[in-house]
């Protein structure tokens, strides 16, 4: 197999254009360490490459990249291009022709040179490349990520953070950031049962985000606001504020009280539920991911008065690598559907209706009984909740939180997000 690739290399590379496109020592460099018999580099980090007309072929480390001239030249790291203090480009992309081609490339053991007609000097590490370009990002998931049913969260026995290790300690923080980054949900403990103590907790991992619901929100059955949420009611899984162009990232949940019985609150890992949608109905999975929707939220409650409308398709991926980042799921929400066509909404339907069986699958279900001092924060990007019905004085308060910041927290802990 390497044999046949290496012969096609070698008859493409002789049709490519003479001269200064032939890297300096002629012949040689298409696979300059696999041509010997004999040699210490491991077969995975040979390099080998090829100048096509209008990107140049790379192969290292098991990744075959195809890179556009356009690409290695606007990503050029040298001082007069890349600002290293500052992590930020200074070249100019727009003066760069986009018929550019290298002059003159060379590879050794770990970086590439390619040489550009005005004479100037490219240089990219080969691992850095095959972190960097498409075919390298494919093969990696953006967000690592463990999807559960009630079972298999319940196995992996994840532990409540400490309120006060969560507060005083990086280690704390990063053991509750990774549970939340793997499970989508993270409990705090042991958080005094006042809406202030729940906004320090909040506020130690990202920034509140203000929505038309306030800042840290406080809320019993008095339907103050004109939505179910405020009622005594049961609500079937759901995720929020799918009606806002960028639903909120994280909810953050502390009851405060509850004098009464029922009022337990359920989780469904969101992602389980479309994966297993993609494996058993792989064309319903894609047509969740292709349809846009509107969810819309109309209050004319007292003084409240909102209207708002968010447009999306139920299931986000990546297009690179078909991983889900984001479902917005609110059948009390869901607008009217009018952007797609009659035979097109049938087969949406259908393919909701297959989501909507797997979300409700009772071993997907983990129901938990949110108690004063304990804080819940749930991935609203993933996991859905819902409630049972309650009877008697119950207080929740919490908040939203924008997501890039809870984010931004995890990965300078070091942790990837
Ligand atoms: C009470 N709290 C502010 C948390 C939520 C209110 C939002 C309820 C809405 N139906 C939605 O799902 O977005
Ligand atoms: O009352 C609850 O437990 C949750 C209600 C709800 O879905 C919400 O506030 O977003
Ligand atoms: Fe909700």
């Amino acid at each position: 197999m390497w044999r046949r690739r290496l012969a096609g290399l070698l008859r493409l590379r002789g049709s490519s254009s003479p001269g200064s496109l032939r890297p300096p020592g002629g012949t040689r460099p298409i696979l300059a360490a696999a041509a010997r018999c004999h040699h210490t580099v491991p077969e995975s980090l040979k390099c080998a490459w090829q100048l096509h007309r209008d990107h140049l072929e790379l192969r290292y480390a098991n990744t075959l990249m195809r890179l556009d001239f356009v690409w290695l030249r606007d990503h050029c790291r040298s001082a007069s291009c890349y600002n290293a203090k500052t992590n930020q480009r200074s070249l100019d992309t727009a003066s760069v022709d986009l018929a550019i081609k290298p002059k003159a490339v060379r590879v050794d053991e770990a970086t590439l040179f390619l040489t550009w007609p005005d004479g100037h000097v490219t240089r990219y590490g080969l691992e850095w490349l095959v972190k960097n370009s498409y075919e390298g990002q494919k093969q990696q998931v953006m967000h690592p990520r463990i999807l559960w049913n009630a079972e298999i969260y319940r196995q992996a026995q994840v532990p409540s953070v400490d309120c006060r290790s969560f507060l005083e300690t990086d280690a704390g923080l990063k053991e509750f950031l990774q549970n939340f980054l793997l499970y989508g949900i993270a409990f705090v403990e042991n958080v005094a049962p006042t809406k202030e103590d729940t906004e320090i907790v909040a506020e130690r991992i990202s920034l509140i985000r203000e929505t038309i619901y306030g800042r840290m929100w406080y809320f019993t059955s008095d339907f103050s606001r004109g939505d179910t949420a405020y009622t005594k009611l049961a609500l079937d899984r759901h995720t929020d504020t799918t009606y806002f162009q960028e639903p909120c990232g994280i909810q953050v949940f502390h009851c405060l009280k509850h004098e009464g019985t029922g009022g337990r609150t359920l989780l469904v890992d969101g992602f389980y539920a479309a994966e297993q949608v993609l494996q058993h109905a792989p064309d319903q999975f894609e047509l969740l991911t292709k349809v846009p929707l509107k969810h819309e939220y109309v209050e004319n409650v007292g003084d409240c008065h909102n209207h708002m409308i968010g447009i999306g398709p139920v299931l986000n991926v990546y297009p690179w690598n078909n991983e889900l980042y984001l479902i917005r799921y609110n059948n009390y929400d869901r607008a009217v559907i009018n952007t797609v066509p009659y035979d097109v909404v049938h087969r949406w339907y259908a393919a909701h209706r297959t989501l909507t069986a797997e979300l409700r699958r009772p071993e997907n279900e983990l129901w938990v009984k949110l108690k004063p001092g304990k804080a819940l924060f749930i991935d609203n990007w993933r996991v859905l909740h819902g409630r049972e019905a309650f009877t008697g004085y119950r207080q929740l308060c919490g908040c939203y939180l924008t997501r890039d910041d809870v984010l931004n927290t995890a990965r300078l802990l070091g942790l990837r997000a």
